[in-house]
């Protein structure tokens, strides 16, 4: 990911909010010589990639300075990604990759069919991402290790695919080739589904929350680990569950089944299917791997402290004189965990790695999730 690669490329982007801009700075990370072009309503996203060096020229609306290029991302959301087809047109070259980075394929793809862009176009998705928005929270590590899924047309020649799927690989993504039917059933399940009960749930407690707020004020780390996804972009969302409509309808009937199966266990008090329900789920979730992968890319770990009057100290200066930066530090007050209250977060799984065999050989006891 480090290696610059002075490479002549020549990238457009439309919509460089959380997404573009993490893709464009993982590129300028790589190439450092590629030639950046980014189409955003927002000017000021446009001239803090400017200044920040990620673009090379910025532009508020679809102009001559896409020609040419040899990938252009479409970044913004669903919706707006398909309306721009018909102004891309006209710059696309014979080498042209066209792509972009929904969370839906469907409707992409039907759109690039019609706009007879088959030629040009191949699909993307990287699972990664955050509950946050915009071109200020975007960064260069953001799809570093992540799944990025690849979705090509019928017809996509298999050079035109390996050629992707290498320039993905160089960004430091790990590229996976998926029709994009199936793609859409699958992020209904693992990820649109989530967001949905998500936000369903938190919708719940301010329901049914008296004037004393006690459900807001008790609410514990399993509540927020379960709802952090509940505060990303209502318009991003929207736009997800209006295209992959069908998909998540279905999804959803057989999840409310799921509910009511374990809804008429307890009903029932069946101690034995109570116990299946619940070693199940956790058996699988902790078979999931812990770091790397899809959507895990917080490097944190959590560290047992007996006294935490000037404890931190220590664990600051042995990390700092190794020459390892800390991302984020703070106690966790509500202990959601039986031993660990100070959360470190590192900004590569290396230096995670390298914090957790220092910090043990120190005598303190580390734990992940
Ligand atoms: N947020 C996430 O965690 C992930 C999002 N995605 C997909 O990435 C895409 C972008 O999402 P984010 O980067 O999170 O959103 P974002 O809100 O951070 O960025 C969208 C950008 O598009 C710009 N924009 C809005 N309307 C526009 C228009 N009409 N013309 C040109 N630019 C316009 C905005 O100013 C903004 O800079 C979506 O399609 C989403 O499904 C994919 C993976 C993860
Ligand atoms: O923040 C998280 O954990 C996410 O789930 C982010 C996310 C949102 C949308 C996607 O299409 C992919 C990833």
């Amino acid at each position: 990911m480090d290696t610059f690669l002075n490479l002549d490329i020549k990238i457009g982007f439309v919509g460089l909010g959380l997404i573009g801009g993490s893709i464009a700075k993982a590129i300028r990370k790589v190439y450092g010589n590629a030639f950046i072009n980014a189409f955003d309503i927002s000017r000021e996203s446009l001239e803090a990639a400017l200044s920040d060096k990620t673009v090379n020229h910025a532009t508020d609306k679809i102009d001559d300075s896409f020609y040419g290029c040899d990938y252009i991302f479409l970044c913004a959301s669903v919706k707006t990604n398909t309306t721009y087809l018909d102004e891309i047109k006209k710059y696309l070259t014979k080498d042209t990759i066209l792509t972009d980075v929904g969370s839906v394929k469907n409707n992409i793809h039907a759109y690039i069919q019609k706009a007879g862009l088959s030629d040009y176009f191949i699909g993307g998705h990287p699972m990664a991402g955050a509950e946050k928005s915009g071109y200020k929270n975007s960064k260069a590590h953001l799809i570093e290790n992540a799944y990025y899924v690849i979705s090509p047309e019928k017809n996509t020649s298999h050079e035109k695919i390996e050629k992707y799927s290498d320039f993905i690989k160089s960004l430091g993504a790990i590229p996976i080739v998926l029709d994009y039917r199936d793609h859409d059933h699958i992020t209904g399940t693992i990820s649109h589904l989530p967001h949905i009960i998500a936000a369903g749930l938190v919708n719940y407690v301010k329901k049914n929350d008296d004037s004393r707020e006690m459900m807001r004020t008790l609410a514990a780390g399993g509540f927020k680990d379960m709802t952090r996804i509940a505060s990303s972009s209502a318009d991003m969302w929207k736009q997800i569950c209006l295209a992959n409509k069908d998909n998540i309808l279905n999804v959803m009937d057989s999840f409310m089944d799921e509910l009511k199966d374990i809804r008429k266990i307890i009903e029932d008090s069946d101690i034995i299917k109570l116990e299946e329900f619940f070693s199940n789920a956790r058996e699988y979730r902790n078979s999931m791997p812990i770091k790397g992968g899809a959507f895990s890319k917080a490097y944190e770990i959590y560290v047992d402290l007996v006294d935490q009057a000037g404890a931190i100290a220590p664990i600051a200066t042995i990390l700092g004189i190794n020459g390892i930066n800390i991302k984020n530090i703070g106690i966790i007050n509500n202990r959601e965990f039986i031993d660990g209250v100070l959360r470190i977060e590192f900004e590569s799984e290396k230096d995670l790695d390298d914090a957790s065999k220092l910090l043990s050989s120190y005598n303190y006891k580390i734990q992940t999730r």
